[in-house]
């Protein structure tokens, strides 16, 4: 199926294309979006509309939970393959895609200043409280993602991030779809690896960078004030420069144990988690790489009191309890 782009705007579709791009606005910044369906949808209250992906037809629903405030978007079901998709609608309004009864000119997007500020400002607060940060892939191997993420998220991940490299930015949009509904359900903050255009795209209320990813004030001219942004730290030079760099709002520091997870990175072990401890930063910053339960005390002794995990967590037999388990002890030290 060949797409071609379709504005909105009361020009006609091309013919030959069977998908459609609208632009909308968020912040001002036009972004893309693309609706892939044979019908126009209508991402309007109660609408119900069939398309098409790859020639199946599926249903599109609109579904009306309420957002929780981590949350700042809208959320749609669409089925693709039997397997509902969530998909979140960025913007207070609905966004103008229908067809039938659709406005010519865009509705304007909300005004970000006011409604955003205390979104913000509970995003910074569940920062400050949170303890266990878990990175996993999309789990297209297990095709469990949605149960994965709720059982991890009830038992206690305060943040979750999209971490499946080497993804395009269309799939990875589509999986953050899936976090960003989980996160609203469970009232959880979802980031972004890498990508500030993605993190925009999503909705996302975390951006984290490493040190060769898109610079601080690059992903803030993107972004705003209003998504957090965190920084990967592998010295104790980078990590003090991530405890007062503006437009910082957390920091890690690792890898604590070599990792298959990052390989290559050289670690720097627990020596940087006590450097960091010893820094006496109020700014959040979390210890990574190789924590398990089985040596999370001795990351514990070394003062780290958040962790960010991938393995220990994507790879046990029951997620939900390893979660709760590092909840547990990381919120009774
Ligand atoms: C929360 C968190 N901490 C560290 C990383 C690693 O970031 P980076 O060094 O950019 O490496 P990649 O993950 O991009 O391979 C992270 N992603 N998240
Ligand atoms: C993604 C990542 N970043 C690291 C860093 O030091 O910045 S360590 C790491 C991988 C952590 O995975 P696991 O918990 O499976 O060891
Ligand atoms: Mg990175």
């Amino acid at each position: 199926m060949r797409l071609a782009p379709v504005r909105h705007d009361g020009r006609a579709r091309t013919s030959a294309s069977r998908g459609c791009t609208c632009i909308r606005t968020l912040t001002g910044a036009p972004v893309p979006v693309r609706h892939q369906e044979a019908q126009p949808h209508l991402c309007v209250a109660g609408c119900t509309r069939i398309r098409t992906l790859a020639g199946a037809a599926a249903p599109v629903r609109r579904r009306g939970r309420a957002r929780t405030s981590a949350s700042r978007g809208r959320t749609c079901i669409r089925t693709l393959t039997g397997a509902p998709v969530p998909i979140r609608h960025q913007g207070a309004q609905p966004h103008p895609c229908a067809v039938a009864g659709a406005p010519r000119t865009r509705t304007p997007p909300p005004t970000r200043g006011t409604r955003m500020a205390t979104t913000a400002t509970t995003a910074r607060a569940q920062l400050a409280d949170a303890r266990v940060y878990l990175c996993t892939d999309a789990r297209r191997r297990q095709g469990d993602l949605v149960e994965f993420l709720d059982a991890v998220l009830a038992g206690g991940v305060d943040i979750v991030q999209l971490r499946d490299k080497g993804m395009e930015a269309a799939e990875e949009l589509e999986h953050l779809a899936v976090f960003a509904d989980a996160c609203a359900r469970h009232g959880k903050l979802l980031a972004v690896n890498d990508r500030a255009d993605v993190a925009h795209a999503a909705g996302s209320d975390v951006l984290h960078l490493g040190q060769g990813d898109l610079p601080v004030p690059a992903a803030r001219a993107i972004l705003g004030d209003d998504v957090l942004i965190g920084r990967s730290t592998h010295a104790e030079s980078e990590a003090a420069a991530a405890a007062v760099q503006d437009g910082v709002d957390y920091f890690c520091t690792g890898p604590c144990w070599p990792t298959p997870t990052k390989p290559g990175r050289h670690a720097p072990g627990l020596d940087l988690v006590r450097y960091t401890a010893a820094l006496g930063t109020d700014r959040p910053w979390f210890a990574i790489g190789g924590i398990d339960l089985g040596n999370l005390d001795q990351v514990l002794e070394a003062g780290a009191r958040r962790a960010v995990v991938v393995r220990a967590i994507t790879e046990a037999d029951d997620p939900g309890a390893a979660a709760a388990e590092f909840a547990k002890r990381l919120r009774e030290k």
